[in-house]
């Protein structure tokens, strides 16, 4: 692992490093993270994601029970924390992108201010990372990771419809254009300001799988911590096509390993997800989230973009399960 490290990456980083449950195979098994899923809408849409449907049993990204404001995040946080303290890591990963929300940076301000010593982890498509940047730094966000599918606009073009920037919408292969430059660009910022930056990319075959090694080559010279190639799995608009085997997956990553530490464990969690990566809390609690919702009037409402140009809400469908935060989450 040491390979891999900067050399001027500070102790503490390390130490935040070694118990970030994705950025360390060992810390998995002995530290947890929380989701806090406030970010329900987003700025791009990817071919082959479906925040639409929500099953009290169903694990995969961006999932989640409810959407949560910011001051309820925070009280649920609190009472995550009191009750799981071998949580140290408090993340947006949605459902939607958390820089097209302005409730991610008053959630992550809300954190901070209480919990000065967590490690704050956000998960993004990167189109908004450069613009967004200094609001990340100014609540000390330390961990992030960008998905980044293509650095080719070509390959990138068959994966993103299109997408929303500055209020225009653009299609095609100038969309995939202006998110692959707006992705290095933040990516590298990011590096250069001492973030431990984790790149996602999902693993398509037949669109991007000859393509992944170079990215990795590309992200050694970057300065990336580390890569976690994912899984497709098959719904939306790639519902027909084939998700990769795990053999063509391992074969892949250790392929790259030798540019970029790779993930090997991730288990493509829900937005809401908290506890150990292998024992998602969320999906154990099945007799909670009444209280929640009543006091909070968390209703689940994914948004989609809506091609005038505007981020907007695609649906109010209130959530029926009981797959959500304890009992006197809010009091
Ligand atoms: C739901 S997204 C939320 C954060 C942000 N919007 C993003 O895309 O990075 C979290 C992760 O799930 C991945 N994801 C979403 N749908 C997927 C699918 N059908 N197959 C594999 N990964 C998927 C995304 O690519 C991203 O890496
Ligand atoms: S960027 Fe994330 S939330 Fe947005 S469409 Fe793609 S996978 Fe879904
Ligand atoms: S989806 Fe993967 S990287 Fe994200 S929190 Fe879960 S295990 Fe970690």
């Amino acid at each position: 692992m040491e390979k891999y490290e900067k050399n001027d990456m500070s102790q503490e980083m390390k130490r935040k490093i070694s118990e970030h449950p994705c950025y360390s195979g060992e810390a998995q098994h002995k530290f947890g993270r929380l989701h806090l899923a406030v970010a329900p809408k987003c700025n791009i849409e990817c071919n082959y994601c479906d925040r639409k449907f929500d099953c009290v049993n169903e694990s995969r990204p961006g999932v989640t029970s409810v959407v949560l404001s910011p001051k309820d995040a925070l009280a649920w946080t609190d009472q995550v924390l009191a009750q799981h303290p071998f949580i140290h890591v408090v993340g947006i990963a949605g459902p939607g992108d958390p820089l097209a929300n302005e409730e991610t940076f008053e959630t992550f301000r809300l954190i901070r201010e209480k919990y000065p010593d967590l490690t704050l982890c956000v998960s993004t498509n990167g189109l908004m990372l450069e613009d967004r940047f200094s609001d990340l730094l100014k609540y000390n966000v330390e961990t992030l990771t960008v998905t980044m599918n293509s650095m080719d606009p070509d390959i990138q073009m068959q994966i993103v419809d299109h997408i929303v920037y500055n209020k225009k919408h653009y299609h095609g292969r100038e969309a995939a254009e202006i998110l692959i430059e707006k992705q290095i660009s933040g990516i590298q910022k990011a590096v250069d300001a001492g973030l431990a930056v984790k790149i996602n990319t999902v693993l398509i075959p037949g669109i991007n799988d000859n393509h992944i090694l170079d990215m990795a080559q590309k992200f050694h010279d970057m300065g990336v911590y580390i890569m976690n190639i994912m899984p497709l799995i098959n719904q939306a608009k790639f519902k027909d096509r084939r998700p990769p085997t795990d053999a063509e997956r391992n074969t892949l990553q250790n392929a790259c390993l030798p540019y970029v530490k790779q993930m090997k464990h991730c288990r493509q969690c829900r937005s809401d997800a908290y506890g150990l990566l292998g024992q998602d809390l969320s999906l154990l609690s099945k007799t909670r989230g009444d209280e929640l919702r009543s006091a909070s009037k968390a209703k689940r409402t994914p948004q989609l973009i809506d091609l005038s140009g505007d981020v907007k809400s695609s649906g109010s469908a209130e959530l029926k399960h009981e797959n959500m935060p304890a009992k006197n989450a809010l009091k």
